[in-house]
Order: C-alpha cells, then structure tokens, then sequence
C-alpha cells in the first residue's frame, strides 16, 4: 500500500472546460477514499489523471512521496478497476489476471504466485480456466478486481465498479471489496456517485461538485455534519432553511430566525457571516402531541403525505409560516391532515455554508 498525495490539481480539456479546479487531498497508506458528486463533477477525470490518462493542466501527484506527474501510467505504482470489468472475452479468467503481471515482465514463477493468490483473494479458485461469459456479474467484477490486485499496486483506483450489478449484489460486493482492502491493505480511491455506497465503504469521503471540493469528511461526518448546502442536499434527505443569526443564546447555542420560527441550534464551532442556512435530518425531528406542554424548539403542521417504509414512515408536513414542505421520519402511525407539533432537537441542527 501507497500513500497518495493530490496537489493542486487543475485540469482544463482542450475545449477550454475547467473540469478540475484546484483539487488538494492527501490520502493516506491503506486509507479507502472515495470521490462522491454528481454526474460531470470531475470524478472519473481525477481518477483517470491519477493513473496518468489524462496529463494535468496544473498540480502534481505524489505516490509514498514520490513525484508521478510525469510518468506513463505503468511506472505509477496505481492499477484501475473499471465499471465495465474491460475484461478480454477471448482468455480464461486466469489468462485475464495474468496479462497484466506478465506485461510488467514478472518472471513466469512470480506469475504465477500472484495468480494462485489472487484466485484465492477473490475466491474464484475454482472458475480460474473459465471465460468471462460463463461468470455471473459479481464473479466477472471479482476477477476485475483480481486483476488489479495481482498488479500490486500501492494504489487501486476504481471507477464505479459496481454499476453494472443489481441492487441486491451491489451491497454484497460492497461488502466483499471492503473486507479485501481491509485484509490486503490496499490503498482505495473510488469513484461512485452512489451516497448509500460511499457512505457504506469510505473512510472518507470528498464530495466533489463542478470540479471543487466541498468538502472531505468521514461518511458520518458528511452526514451529520455537512459543510454547505450542497452536501446536504446531495447526501440524504435534508430539511433546509434559510436563518438570520440573532446572537448567542449560551456557551455553544445560538438563537436564530427562519420561516418556521425561532430556533436554538447548538454548534461547538462558531457560524461563519455566510452561514444564512441550517438544515436538520427527517429522523432528528421528533413530533410530539398538541396537548403535551408547550416545548421549546417546535413548530406547528399539519401531516400532508406519508409513506410507510417498513422500519418508519417518511412524512411531508406543511406548516402555515412557509410554503415549503418538510420532510420526517416517525414510527408512530399518524393521518393525513392532522394537526402535529414537530420538534428539533438543537443538537441535530447544522449550519450551512451558504456560498457553495
Ligand atoms: N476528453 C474530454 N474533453 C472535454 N471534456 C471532457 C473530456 N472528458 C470529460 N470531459 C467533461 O468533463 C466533465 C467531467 O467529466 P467526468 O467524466 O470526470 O465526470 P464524472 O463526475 O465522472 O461524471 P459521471 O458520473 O457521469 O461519470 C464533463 O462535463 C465531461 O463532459
């Protein structure tokens, strides 16, 4: 495993697009990292340049502290795992895991060595004088992995490899790519732009949008926390409101002003001028009965929608101070068109970086 160090990196295409804008992350040996944002963000262009497919327009990669910028992509100690396996159709699933080695110029023996332990990584032992088509989705991407692996690279990058399976072997292999980083020690970088992915296998996370870093974080940090607007819109569901400031209630409170209503929101770090926005989780939201006592840090709605999901209910509640609705999740059964008194816990609000 490899450390990676990402430098100011620019990338404008010959078009005059700014795809990459200034990107700086220092991953760390053995870190899994992934690349979350929207389709167009940068994603696949970071990782591609990363392994050296795309020259850079400004910056420069550090490999276990080793300049890389100039290096063909065979001399950069990374190894890819691509969304589409790219495996040869024509060779055998140990002919495939053994192109690369033999490429390299690994004599047969050591060949060979790293076949046996990649078939054993992968527990594909038993497929290995199969072709590609005879494997199921899950078994082609465990030999695409087991290709890269048998590179042993310092650095595995992979571009969105699970987008071709179904749902329910997405989350299997999920598990699968993490356990094998987790036990080889491989360093990650991951480009999905799948939140429940990301969230799922990162150490952390960089959330990228038009090319920029929002913000790097651990998954439950970019949950719990999220920096701006757009993290919180682009990871789960958020509630989002604009705030006036109104000064310091207590040592870390703060008093703000929104169309719901005034609120306390605690924040061991202080709001910034640009915090205009807090959001809050649909589960940080309790409601709680009318004809209980008056609590703080409530407001007054009427139940729109809801949708039973199993484990709880998402519900929509419009209030009369705004004309947005707002979204909870509760496990006590209500109706359409009751009248409820929502509660936000000061703790579970977060200010938001308004100039994303
Ligand atoms: N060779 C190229 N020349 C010009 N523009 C390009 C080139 N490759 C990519 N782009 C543009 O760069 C932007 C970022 O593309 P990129 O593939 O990195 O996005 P992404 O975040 O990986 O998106 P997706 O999730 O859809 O794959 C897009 O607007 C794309 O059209």
């Amino acid at each position: 495993m490899a450390s990676l160090s990402i430098q100011g990196v620019s990338k404008t295409f010959a078009n005059g697009h700014r795809v990459l804008d200034d990107i700086t992350i220092d991953v760390a040996s053995g870190e899994f990292l992934t690349l979350l944002g929207p389709s167009g963000c940068g994603k696949t262009t970071l990782l591609k340049a990363i392994a050296g497919f795309h020259p850079l327009t400004s910056g420069r990669f550090l490999i276990d502290g080793k300049d890389v910028t100039a290096l063909p992509p065979e001399s950069r100690n990374t190894a890819m795992c691509f969304q589409s396996y790219a495996l040869f159709p024509h060779m055998t699933v140990a002919e495939n895991i053994l192109f690369g080695p033999r490429q390299s110029g690994a004599g047969k023996a050591e060949c060979h060595a790293r076949l046996d332990a990649a078939l054993q990584q992968v527990d594909l032992v038993a497929h290995a004088t199969k072709l590609p088509s005879a494997l199921s989705g899950g078994q082609q991407q465990r030999v695409a992995l087991a290709r890269a692996m048998a590179m042993r690279p310092g650095v595995i990058l992979f571009d969105e490899p699970l987008s071709n399976l179904d749902a329910k072997l997405r989350e299997q292999v999920r598990f699968e790519i993490r356990a094998l980083q987790a036990k080889h020690g491989f360093t990650a970088i991951y480009v999905t732009h799948d939140q429940a992915e990301a969230l799922a296998m990162s150490d952390r996370i960089v959330v990228l949008n038009g090319g920029r870093i929002e913000q790097i974080d651990t998954p439950a940090a970019i949950y719990d926390r999220p920096a701006s607007r757009f993290v919180a819109d682009f990871i789960g569901a958020a509630n989002i409101l604009k705030a006036d400031i109104l000064g310091l209630e207590a040592e870390t409170t703060w008093r703000v002003r929104t169309d719901l209503g005034e609120f306390d929101i605690r924040s061991e770090s202080d709001p910034k001028a640009s915090n205009h926005f807090v959001c809050w989780r649909p589960e940080a939201a309790e409601i709680v009965l009318e004809a209980q006592t008056p609590q703080s840090n409530t407001f007054q709605a009427v139940v729109t929608a809801q949708a039973f999901q199993g484990n709880v209910t998402d519900v929509l509640v419009r209030s009369g101070k705004s004309d947005a609705a707002y979204r909870i999740q509760t496990r006590r059964p209500l109706t359409v068109g009751a009248s409820v008194m929502v509660r936000v816990d000061p703790a579970s609000f977060c200010f938001l970086e308004a100039t994303h």
